[in-house]
Order: C-alpha cells, then structure tokens, then sequence
C-alpha cells in the first residue's frame, strides 16, 4: 500500500501547481445553448453533412482566423463574413473557422482556451468561457462555425455549438483523437500528415468511422468510460505536406483513388493554406482559383475548401513589448478581408460553372 509519505516522493514531481477546472455543465449552465442556437446547430451539421454526401451540390467553404486572439476582432469578422455568406448562399456553404486550440510543431502560443491573456499565464477557465462566449455570438449572427478539436477534455465544454471539425495534421495518428472523432456529433476533417502522408488520414477516417470504447469526461466532468457510435462523416483534408502542395488536379485525383480503394466515399477538402500555400497568405489566392478551375471542370469529388482569412492581411509575432494590429492573425498568415470577399465571388461563380459542365455532360 502507498504511504502518504510515499505519495509525496512519487506523484505529480514534475507538476508544479495544480487549478481547479469549471466542470462542462457549470459553462454550460452560465454560457447555454438555446433552443433556436441549438436548432442552428443541427441545421449546420446537417447541411455540412449533405453538401459532403453530395445531395447538396454547394461547396463548403471553412473560412476564418487560423486562430483567435480578440474575440472583438474576430466578431467584426464573423458579421462580415454573415454578410458575405448570404450573398453567395445560393453555391457556397460558409462555416467560420472558428479556432482556439493550436497545435505547435515545437513551441508557441497553444491558442485562446489555453492562454486567453497571450502572456502565458495559462488562465483555462477564462479560456473556456471567452471561447464559448464567442460561439454562442457567432452562432447568434447566424453563421455556422468549425473548429480543431485537439485536447481530448476540450469537447465537452464547446463541441455542442460546432457544425464542423477538424483533427489537425499533427494528431491524425492520434489514437486518442481518431476515438474522440468517433464520438463526435458533427462531420470531421481528417488532415493529411505533416508530411504528406495521405494514407494516414484516410486510416484516420477508417478508425473513427467505428465504435470505440475509451476514458474520457462526461458533461458533469467525471471521469467516464466513453461507448461511441463511430462517426460516418469523416472526411479527407488535403493541406499539403513534406514540402509539397497537394491541390493540384493530379493530388485529388490520387487522393480520391486512395478513398476509393479504402472503400470511403470519394470526397476531399482541399485547404489553401500551411503546406498547400507554403504559410504564404498570397498563394491562397492562387490556391483557391486552381481549386475553382477544378470545380468549372466538373470535379464533383472536391466537397469544401479551406481559407485562413481575417481583417488584416498576413501575420504578427506576439510582442509583450509593443501593442498588436487590430485584426492581424498572431498564428499563421491570413488573407485579409477584401482578399476573402473576392475568393467567396470566385468559388460560388466556379460553383455555378460546374453545375453547368455536369448538366452538359448528363
Ligand atoms: O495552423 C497553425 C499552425 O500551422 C500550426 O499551429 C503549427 O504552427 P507552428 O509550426 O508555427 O508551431
Ligand atoms: C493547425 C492547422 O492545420 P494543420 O493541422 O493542417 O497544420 C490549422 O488548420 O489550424
């Protein structure tokens, strides 16, 4: 039997200090889901889920921030992006990026639910409720929102406000995330490995499309054994990898025979961004209208793309020393908004080309 003197010698050595967390249900309780966001929220899962079943022959378009800093700015955002999206609602379905939680290749800053105060200090609580607050304004404004689900305790705080999500390129041989997938409620992005490596992520998409068992939390936040369905929404996102871009008409095709060949639906997001524009906000841009040369061609297997996309264009280091520019990601390069309303005209136009190339064809 371990003696409490034991304990002292053996537990938690290298834990310095240890918060208490707000439970899921008591953000819930402060921060609710209402009847008309909750009816939202079914309605952006089930419309992602029928434009990448085809049965809506929309594009779906996850556009935003690579990540959020300033809940304000990203707000402005999100009522442009609104304004935007009803425009082109007709061919694009938009879905805002909506992303707290960054994935770092060695160090950096882990996102808004894990520092909310950008100085380190590590306020998760704060995090938590700034995260969620913002969602349910998003959601209000009418706009459907995605997100990266990367911490396996995370979920059950935000998940029931999310119509899309994403495991990261980092995590896509995660066990632990492919078993969170599967129980997941919305449809799920699976992206490419870091290094390219496509097979991983259709093996990603294979794995959560079936029942696991594993711990996890429960909405009360007690530990809990997790039963999960599986989740038949999963989907491949292509971002590039191991130096290469992987939108090009031949790389979806490729990717669409690996698919087929796994016996998973022909179906891919192509993200513009990281590998695919080698972190340089100008090629998205030129990204995207590859993506929409493909579309006006009549490639139905291309279902949704990607845009990293906020009011500044291009990036910023964060500087405790000097004050940040409004609207100006703090993570990766973002277009900025002139730039995004411009590439939504394009895609819904090569939307419409398609339809046209596929009825000529019929
Ligand atoms: O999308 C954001 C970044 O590409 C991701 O978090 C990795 O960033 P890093 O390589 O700068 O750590
Ligand atoms: C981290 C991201 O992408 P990836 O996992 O493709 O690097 C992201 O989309 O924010």
């Amino acid at each position: 039997m371990t003696t409490s003197q034991d304990a002292h010698r053996v537990i938690d050595q290298r834990i310095d200090r240890v918060v208490p967390l707000t439970t899921p249900a008591l953000l819930h309780h402060h921060l609710p889901l209402d009847t008309p966001l909750a009816e939202a929220v079914v309605a952006g899962r089930r419309a992602v889920g029928r434009v990448l079943d085809r049965a809506d022959d929309r594009l779906l378009v996850v556009v935003g921030p690579c990540s959020v800093h300033d809940p304000a700015a990203a707000l402005e955002y999100a009522g442009r992006l609104r304004e935007a999206a009803a425009r082109v609602a007709d061919d694009l379905l938009v879905v805002m990026r909506v992303y707290f939680e960054k994935p770092r290749s060695t160090v950096g800053w882990k996102g808004l639910i894990n520092d909310p105060a950008l100085d380190g200090s590590g306020d998760v609580n704060t995090g938590l409720r700034t995260a969620r607050a913002l969602l349910l304004d998003v959601l209000r404004l009418g706009l459907p929102v995605g997100c990266e689900f990367l911490d396996p305790i995370t979920p059950q705080y935000i998940a029931d406000t999310v119509a899309w999500g994403a495991i990261g390129a980092r995590t896509v041989e995660s066990q632990v995330h492919r078993q969170l997938a599967s129980g997941l409620s919305m449809p799920i992005g699976m992206k490419n490995r870091p290094d390219g490596s496509i097979a991983t992520a259709v093996d990603a998409i294979r794995a959560a499309g079936v029942p696991h068992v594993f711990p996890g939390i429960d909405v009360s936040g007690t530990p809990a054994i997790m039963h999960t369905q599986g989740n038949a929404d999963g989907h491949l996102v292509l971002r590039g990898g191991g130096g290469r871009p992987n939108y090009d008409a031949e790389s979806v095709a490729g990717a669409l025979d690996l698919l087929r060949a796994a016996g998973l639906p022909e179906r891919v997001v192509v993200d513009a961004s990281h590998a695919n524009s080698g972190k340089d906000h100008r090629n998205q841009p030129l990204v995207a209208a590859d993506v929409a040369a493909q579309l006006a061609a009549g490639q139905r297997g291309i279902v949704g793309i990607m845009l990293e996309s906020f009011l500044t264009p291009g990036r910023q280091d964060l500087d405790p020393t000097r004050e940040l520019a409004y609207g100006q990601s703090v993570t990766d390069a973002c277009i900025g908004w002139d730039s995004t309303a411009e590439v939504l005209e394009h895609l819904a136009q090569a939307v419409q080309a398609r339809r046209a190339t596929l009825a000529a064809r019929a």
